[in-house]
């Protein structure tokens, strides 16, 4: 690991830089060619349809699946040569349930900082300022299990934020929340970013959030890149007055989903529990 470290000198300026992603599951492609360039500080959005290959993308962003014959660069770091470099630099929100139920939320918190290896002396006080930084500093010794579902969410934002990452990649971070959940979600994350700088990937069905929150977007589908922009610069590729929405459906001609909320909800919204996303 650490001649990992003393080689691992960074070669662009971009916060992820990919090329040619490419990843099929047995015969079906899920990733088809994809180039992104996230800049660093930016909020990118990555939209697409139901099985547009968002997460199998990420997963490759992630050094979770191999991103070979493509390439991937996280803050100049080739994710092939340096992968532990790259996966202390991420926190990472996953689409499935990463709380436990049966722990608090500080004791879920604690979980993730011993895993990514918060220095012991440093544990506590990290633990307590990403509680407090998603505000839940006084639900911290509740079990998750008495959660609302934007709590939960945020309880897993604190998760992905306690190793203190460059880059944070959230996957659907307000999947079955209701509207006010969102806004709480996405308040945390745009203070996160306005009080660190960090880099924020997200992927979300919400068009309205993609628009209010995301600096530039990327249209998925069929695991390919269709559109890229800021979210002006696509609607008014369009026609006057377009919402991101017709812009989407412009590109995917898909259906958008809406979910619901709360613990049991949020279980049975996304997938199977998963500590290890
Ligand atoms: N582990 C897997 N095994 C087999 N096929 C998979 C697997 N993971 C994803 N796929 C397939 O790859 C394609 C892309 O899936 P992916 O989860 O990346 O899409 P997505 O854009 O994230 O979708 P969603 O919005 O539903 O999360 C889909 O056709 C999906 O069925």
């Amino acid at each position: 690991m650490s001649s990992e470290k003393a080689t691992a000198k960074p070669t662009s300026e971009y916060a992820v830089a990919c090329r040619d992603l490419r990843h099929a599951f047995g015969g079906a492609v899920a990733v088809d060619g994809v180039d992104l360039a996230v800049a660093e500080g930016e909020i990118f959005g990555l939209l697409g349809p139901n099985g547009a290959g968002k997460t199998t993308t990420i997963r490759l962003i992630t050094t979770l699946l191999p991103a070979r014959p493509g390439m991937v660069e996280v803050f100049g770091l080739d994710a092939a040569r340096h992968q532990m470099a790259v996966r202390r630099s991420i926190g990472y929100l996953p689409q499935q349930l990463s709380a436990d139920a049966a722990l608090t939320g500080r004791e879920n918190v604690e979980l993730f900082a011993r895993l990514f290896d918060v220095p012991r002396s440093e544990r506590r006080e990290r633990v307590g300022e990403v509680l407090s930084a998603v505000g839940l500093e006084n639900a911290a010794e509740r079990r998750a299990q008495t959660y609302s579902g934007g709590m939960i969410r945020r309880l897993e934002l604190a998760q992905a934020l306690v190793s203190t990452p460059r880059l944070l990649i959230l996957d659907e971070p307000t999947i079955g929340l209701d509207p006010v959940a969102r806004d709480g979600v996405w308040e945390r994350i745009q203070e996160v970013r306005r009080t660190t700088g960090m880099t924020v990937l997200v992927t979300t069905h919400h068009m309205d959030e993609a628009d209010l929150h995301c600096n530039r977007i990327a249209l998925m589908h069929r695991g390919r890149i269709r559109a890229l922009g800021t979210p002006s610069e696509l609607k008014s590729g369009l026609e006057s007055g377009a919402t991101l929405e017709e812009v989407f459906r412009a590109y995917t001609g898909d259906q958008l989903d809406e979910p619901a909320d709360g613990f049991r909800d949020a279980r049975r919204t996304r997938r199977t529990a998963s500590r290890l996303g």
